[in-house]
Parts: C-alpha cells; sequence; structure tokens
C-alpha cells in the first residue's frame, strides 16, 4: 500500500493504467428496459471517480456489471492489471444501507468477508481491529448494530469493505440516508482513507455538491437509455477540507458540474 503525501493533484495520484474498463457495455432487461447503452469507461488506479446521474441513468447497473453481480447483455468488462480469477479478492463493495448482521456485533460484522474466505476469528483481529481503527470504531468492537447511530453502522459497512484491503472500492451512495452534517464527516473521513492506502474508488451519488467534494473526476450519465454524456476533471488539490467546501473555486466547479447534469437531464426527457 502507498501512502500519499500532502496537497497531491490530480497528476500527483492518479497512474496511467486502468484498473478496470468498460467496453462497449449494454444492459438490457428482460422487461425490454435499456438501463445502458454502450458504455465505454477507463478507471485509471488512484482515481476517485464519481458516477452522478438523474435516477434510472444506470448507475447502479453500471457497479453491479462491475462486480459480476450482473452480467452486460453487449460488451466486456477488462481489468488490465489483474488475473481475472482475482478481481473478486481486489474490489469491495459499499451499500447505501449498510446491511449490517443484527445479531453479530461490530467485530463479527467486519469479520464476516475474512470468515467466508476460512479466516479464524483469531487470525483475522489484527486486520479487524485495524479496519475498525481506521473508521474510528476500535472502542465499539463489542458493540451490537442496534446501539450505534446510522453514521456509526455506516463506518462499521466501510470497515467490512476495508478489511480485505481491497483495490477497488465501489460505493453506491453510501450516505444518500444520513443528515448532511454526518455526511460532510463521512466525506471527510473517506477522503483520508483514500489518501491514505492510494485506493481506487467508483463512487455513486445523485449529489453534485458531493461528486465535487470528493472526485478528481466526475462521469455525468443520461437516462433512457442511460449512457456517459460527460467525463470531467475536478483537477483541485487533495487534502480538501471546509476550506475547499466554501471556497470559489469549489463553487465553480459545482456550477460546471450542476449545469452539466442538468444538460443530462433534458437530453434524458427528449428521448
Ligand atoms: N432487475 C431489473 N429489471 C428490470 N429493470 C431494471 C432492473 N434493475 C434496474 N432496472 C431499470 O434499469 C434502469 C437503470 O437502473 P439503475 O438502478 O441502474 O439506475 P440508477 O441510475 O442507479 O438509479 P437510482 O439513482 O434511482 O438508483 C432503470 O430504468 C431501472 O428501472
Amino acid at each position: 500500500m502507498t501512502a500519499m503525501v500532502n496537497t497531491n493533484m490530480q497528476s500527483d495520484i492518479v497512474s496511467s493504467s486502468s484498473v478496470v474498463s468498460l467496453k462497449g457495455i449494454s444492459k438490457t432487461f428482460s422487461n425490454g428496459t435499456v438501463a445502458l447503452n454502450n458504455m465505454s469507461l477507463d478507471i485509471r488506479q488512484g482515481e476517485f471517480v464519481s458516477l452522478l446521474g438523474p435516477s434510472g441513468c444506470g448507475k447502479s447497473t453500471a457497479l453491479r456489471i462491475i462486480t459480476s453481480l450482473t452480467g452486460p447483455t453487449t460488451g466486456r468488462v477488462e481489468w488490465p492489471l489483474e488475473e481475472s480469477k482475482q478481481k473478486e479478492h481486489e474490489l469491495s463493495f459499499v451499500f447505501q444501507e449498510p446491511t449490517l448482521m443484527p445479531w453479530a456485533t461490530v467485530f463479527g460484522n467486519v469479520w464476516l468477508p475474512l470468515r467466508l474466505k476460512g479466516v479464524s476469528k483469531k487470525a483475522a483481529y489484527d486486520r479487524v481491529m485495524e479496519a475498525l481503527q481506521g473508521v474510528g470504531l476500535e472502542q465499539f468492537a463489542d458493540s451490537y448494530p442496534r446501539e450505534l447511530s446510522g453514521g456509526m453502522k455506516m463506518r462499521v459497512s466501510i470497515a467490512r469493505a476495508l478489511v480485505t484491503k481491497p483495490k477497488l472500492l465501489l460505493m453506491d451512495e453510501p450516505f444518500a440516508a444520513l443528515d448532511e452534517i454526518t455526511r460532510f464527516k463521512l466525506n471527510n473521513d473517506l477522503l483520508r482513507l483514500w489518501e491514505t492506502f492510494g485506493w481506487t474508488v467508483i463512487f455513486v451519488t445523485h449529489s453534485v455538491f458531493e461528486s465535487v467534494y470528493l472526485s478528481n473526476r466526475i462521469v455525468v450519465m443520461a437516462a433512457r437509455p442511460g449512457r456517459v454524456v460527460n467525463d470531467m476533471a475536478i483537477d483541485a488539490p487533495y487534502p480538501r477540507d471546509e476550506a475547499f467546501r466554501t471556497s470559489s473555486v469549489y463553487a465553480g466547479f459545482c456550477r460546471d458540474v450542476s449545469d452539466a447534469l442538468h444538460k443530462a437531464m433534458i437530453v434524458g426527457d427528449h428521448l
């Protein structure tokens, strides 16, 4: 794992190698819905990419195709850096709902992905505690999900994704159900973890403000059929903090991305 130095520009963080490439992906469901039409996208190592678009433009479908939860109708997903048989060990998925097991402790929930691979509790202990430390919950290892706030549950879900040390983290609107203060805090935590561990992140969101704050690249999608209509660099330095959130640079990016999203919605509505 590579630790990142401070004040990173996009060129310092992002490698030229692609982690995953979508090549002409289309997806038509059995009821005839065309969720994606000819989507091609290269995700480079170290990028924080947001997929932004109106409801129904195929953001979740694209993530599910990357994870092989569903297959494309046409097109293919390539993993240039990995043997294809290894890719399931290289990526983790965080959903909108934390989906924790209510009967298991925080430790037990974070241990789950390792347990499924046959790692005993004792052998997993250090890695689980390291993942919990990463999200600031090491004191809550013995708590049960019902004893945690919504933000803490989401942190557990992120720790569970971290415990396998993924290279690619896929997040499907992970903070959508949280209040704004918790969301801002988790945005900062996520950026800190991303900078520390040098992951690649694909993050699905409806929020222009969240996507600009987090990402160094925003892929704007339109619906009916789902497709990519814009690919925008957010070339502002990291670490980003509250000063960035209130800066004119941030406001300028938000305006540009908001315009692009507005155009994507008009295009979608007219098809
Ligand atoms: N299993 C399915 N069967 C039929 N249609 C589906 C299925 N899953 C998704 N769809 C349709 O495919 C399109 C894309 O859905 P998807 O969930 O990928 O969009 P999204 O951009 O993630 O939407 P949202 O932002 O509302 O979550 C939508 O029209 C949706 O109704």
